[in-house]
């Protein structure tokens, strides 16, 4: 079977698409991680071996593994033109100073003939070290200092280091996706890669979009969960805007076909880094399980939208009820069990909700990967009963992503 089939966050996981982290992570100046996103820089090697042995643990379970960057190629090698369409719009997205700039960067992009090769190298970035800058006389200022921030930069084109966290820059609901607009610019530029997947790959054009990238409001797909066909949790979070699931709303309710979502559940976070996703503090497990870090549980307002009577409406309702009853409602399923990151001490919680520890992929009912240094929120997991992929976590835990994260289901069997 080909294109998108998502309708719940456990069902058994047929194909995933991830991306392996590459060289855009060598172009990680220290000084701009906090404008990059990132926490540290991970050394690439070691990073690399554990997303390979996270790949190996999904392809054990059965689940097809897709790399992004290949998925990107693969709709450029069918389609002639797709691949200049894609680099103009790169082109114009990358912050590139000057006015011959631009030019000089296509012509040097161009030089990596292969479709592969090429996609990775749009994705590390460039540096003004790779390039033969122009002559003085045929050049301006600007060509010559690229600013991407207040200072000088060695590079052209930053790079994209969070790009291994493929759950975020689109976000498969039903049979069609979300094509986000990013909460920040540096991410933003991401998107692009699943706009062209979803133009131009044999298997995936013609996908239907509930969400564009060039809506006003920003969204991320870490904080849009699949409860049940019907159901849709999405987190307002640092990440997405209120507006942006008002647009969605619209969207799913009025504005496309096919989508068969009823109910869209807004769980509004506090707004800060450590709790940047929904998915980061909230993760469905098993058909009546979670994992949640206990911190949110007493702040935490959630909003259930439904297709008004009366064209373009949306209603709105605030639920008062415990998140367990809200849950059960939304999933049909009694007895829920809200299981919190840490084993509930307040100091375990909040260092391994840091490093991901609420943050898993359910591979199928019971079945979840997590993250391996997160040893007393697993050792309550597995007390529950739940059955842990353990994925090596040193180096990939530095860009503050876990297994969730890092993945984006394009198939699950339904429940
Ligand atoms: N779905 C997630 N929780 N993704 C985490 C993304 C982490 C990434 N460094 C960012 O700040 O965007």
């Amino acid at each position: 079977m080909n294109g998108i089939h998502v309708t719940s966050e456990i069902g058994k996981l047929k194909k995933v698409c991830l991306h392996r982290p590459g060289d855009e992570l060598l172009n990680l100046p220290p000084d701009e991680l906090e404008r990059l996103l990132f926490d540290d820089v991970p050394y690439l090697e070691v990073a690399q071996q554990e997303h390979d042995r996270f790949a190996e643990i999904l392809r054990e379970q059965g689940v097809e593994v897709l790399y992004l960057e290949k998925l990107v190629a693969e709709a450029f090698a069918a389609n002639p033109g797709a691949r200049d369409e894609f680099l103009d719009q790169y082109l114009a997205e990358a912050g590139i100073h000057g006015q011959k700039m631009p030019a000089i960067v296509r012509e040097y992009l161009n030089t990596f003939t292969d479709d592969l090769e090429f996609v990775k190298k749009t994705m590390a970035g460039v540096a003004k070290s790779e390039i033969d800058m122009p002559l003085a006389s045929s050049a301006t200022l600007d060509d010559l200092v690229s600013d991407h921030s207040d200072k000088q930069s060695d590079l052209i084109i930053d790079p994209m280091p969070n790009l291994y966290f493929t759950r975020d820059p689109f976000a498969c609901v039903g049979n069609g996706v979300n094509l986000n607009r990013m909460y920040s610019v540096t991410r933003n530029r991401e998107t692009l890669y699943g706009k062209y997947i979803f133009k131009y790959h044999p298997d995936y054009k013609g996908t239907p979009l509930w969400f564009r990238r060039d809506a006003p409001f920003h969204t991320e797909g870490g904080d849009v969960l699949n409860l049940t066909r019907t159901d849709l949790a999405v987190g307002i979070s640092q990440r997405t805007q209120a507006a942006a699931i008002d647009l969605m709303a619209q969207n799913i309710f009025w504005k496309t076909e096919g989508c068969e979502i009823e109910k869209i559940f807004a769980f509004d976070i506090p707004a800060s880094r450590a709790f940047m996703h929904l998915d980061t503090v909230f993760t469905q497990i098993d058909v009546d399980k979670f994992t949640i870090h206990p911190a949110i549980m007493g702040t935490l307002r959630v909003y259930e939208m439904t297709k008004g009577a009366v064209e373009g409406e949306v209603d709105i309702k605030e639920h008062t009820d415990s998140l367990e009853k809200i849950l059960e409602y939304a999933t049909g399923v009694d007895g829920i069990k809200l299981i919190p990151c840490g084993g509930g001490d307040p100091i375990a919680a909040a260092r391994e909700q840091w490093n991901d520890g609420s943050n898993t992929l359910c591979v199928e009912p019971g079945t979840i990967c997590v993250y391996q240094r997160n040893n007393v929120t697993n050792e309550v997991l597995y007390k529950e009963g739940l059955n842990l992929l353990v994925v090596p976590s040193a180096e990939l835990s530095r860009g503050r992503g876990g297994p969730r994260c890092m993945s984006m289901p394009f198939q699950r069997e339904d429940l």
